[in-house]
């Protein structure tokens, strides 16, 4: 956490920030971005504060929970806990901010042993999280490593958009601007930041020049790697991030259609692709993967992109409240949905053309377990190697047939997919 000066009122922003989140009935994001409008006093570091602290809670709830007691993890106790164990905090910081039965009770955390933690509480994973992946053949020791890397803040990754500039003269300009950046080690277009400055008013952001995106979704857009003049469809398009990295590798020629069941994401589609300079992509918000719009274009699309609504796993760094909103149940309604969306999707494809899946899912019953009852049931396509394909783009990552990113691997958050080709 940082060095700024920990106040009452910073901390009761925190409280609030967890009372909205802890009940997991909507998107910890949706929350803190409601403290943040009702609270446009707050700076970029005080806002810096409360979403780390915030998150930090979320990541490693179980661990803190420990030292609550029972039924007594309030959000103002799971914050103390965090501020004293995780942060390292000790009563004359956090002298001005807390009441003296507080700082009392913090001098009484400070000096408890680490507790003893069964594996899903050291990994601070749900137990059915745990038990899933342990049933999908991992150790326990990879369950760990996992959840290591799941539980740490993700860094900011942007993408070039090369209808705009290049990535050496945004590295340039973000230098003199004394903005640490790097290339990202394996996408070509990604940029890789120290920090996480505030960009929404940066003038290459309004130009539609960068974009916010992880190094790994931006990797899935060159397994679908479109060209000039195809018709191409992003099945599950969203807000879009993958759209505009694929309109922006055909150059805005030939056609993209953007589909999606929410009129809600689409629309936030609309200011990023003004920005982008994208003429090419024809947003369409279906009714369901059996629309009828789809099924006039069955059989004349070149590339299908299915980024398939997914338990979010792996973007745990970004989202730690998912592992605490998923279900088995939820988990069961998700692959049943992935498959229907699937098999829907194949049937754009082309003879010839390509289909990518993919999702920012873990587990195995969201991945590999969908592609291969889809192969089983569609002997008209077959596998290509995602190292293969990526690899004849100059782009390094050794990957056998399927895409497994994984952060602690490849610094990226958690990423599957698969590349499937029409045969007949
Ligand atoms: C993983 S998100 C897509 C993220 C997006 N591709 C991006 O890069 O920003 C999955 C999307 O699938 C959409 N979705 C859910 N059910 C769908 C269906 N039956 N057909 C098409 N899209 C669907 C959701 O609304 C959600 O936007």
């Amino acid at each position: 956490m940082t060095t700024i000066k920990i106040t009452s009122r910073l901390l009761d922003h925190v409280g609030s920030a967890l009372c909205g989140m802890l009940p997991f009935e909507q998107p910890a994001d949706a929350v803190l971005s409601r403290v943040f409008r009702d609270h446009r006093e707050l700076g970029h570091r005080e806002r810096g504060f409360v979403a780390d602290t915030a998150y930090g809670v979320l990541r490693r709830k179980r661990y803190l929970e420990k030292f609550c007691g029972a039924d007594r993890a309030t959000p103002r106790r799971l914050l103390l806990v965090a501020l004293v164990r995780l942060a390292h905090l000790n009563q004359r910081q956090l002298a001005e901010a807390l009441t003296a039965k507080e700082l009392d009770w913090v001098a009484e955390l400070k000096a408890l042993p680490e507790p003893e933690l069964s594996l899903a509480e050291a990994a601070d994973f749900p137990d059915w999280l745990t038990e899933q992946l342990l049933a999908e053949g991992r150790s326990p020791e990879e369950v760990l490593q996992l959840a290591r890397s799941l539980n740490q803040p993700a860094p900011l990754d942007l993408r070039v958009n090369p209808m705009k500039t290049t990535r050496e003269a945004v590295l340039e300009r973000f230098q003199a601007e004394g903005i640490e950046a790097r290339a990202c080690p394996y996408a070509p277009l990604g940029l890789r930041l120290a920090q996480r400055p505030a960009l929404a008013k940066h003038p290459l952001f309004l130009d539609g020049s960068i974009e916010v995106q992880d190094e790994g979704s931006q990797l899935l857009g060159h397994l679908v790697a479109p060209k000039r003049g195809e018709m191409v469809v992003d099945f599950c398009a969203g807000a879009g991030g993958k759209t505009l990295l694929l309109g922006a590798l055909m150059r805005s020629t030939g056609r993209l259609y953007a589909f999606d069941v929410s009129d809600r994401r689409l629309a936030k589609l609309k200011p990023r692709l003004a920005r982008s300079g994208l003429s090419n992509v024809h947003t369409a918000a279906i009714a369901s993967e059996q629309d009828q719009r789809i099924k006039r274009l069955a059989g004349k699309i070149d590339r299908v992109l299915v980024d398939a609504p997914c338990s979010g796993l792996g973007t745990l760094r970004r989202n730690p409240d998912l592992k605490w909103r998923q279900t088995p149940e939820s988990l069961a309604e998700l692959t049943a949905k992935q498959a229907a969306i699937l098999a829907a999707a194949s049937r754009l494809v082309k003879v010839g053309g390509r289909l990518v899946y993919a999702t920012c899912s873990l587990l195995d019953a969201e991945n590999e377990a969908i592609v291969t009852d889809f192969l089983a049931s569609h002997p008209d396509f077959v596998r290509k190697s995602c190292g293969e394909i990526l690899a004849s783009q100059g782009i390094a990552l050794e990957m056998g047939e399927s895409l497994r990113l994984l952060p602690h691997q490849h610094g990226t958050d958690g990423f599957y997919a698969a590349v499937l080709e029409r045969q007949a």
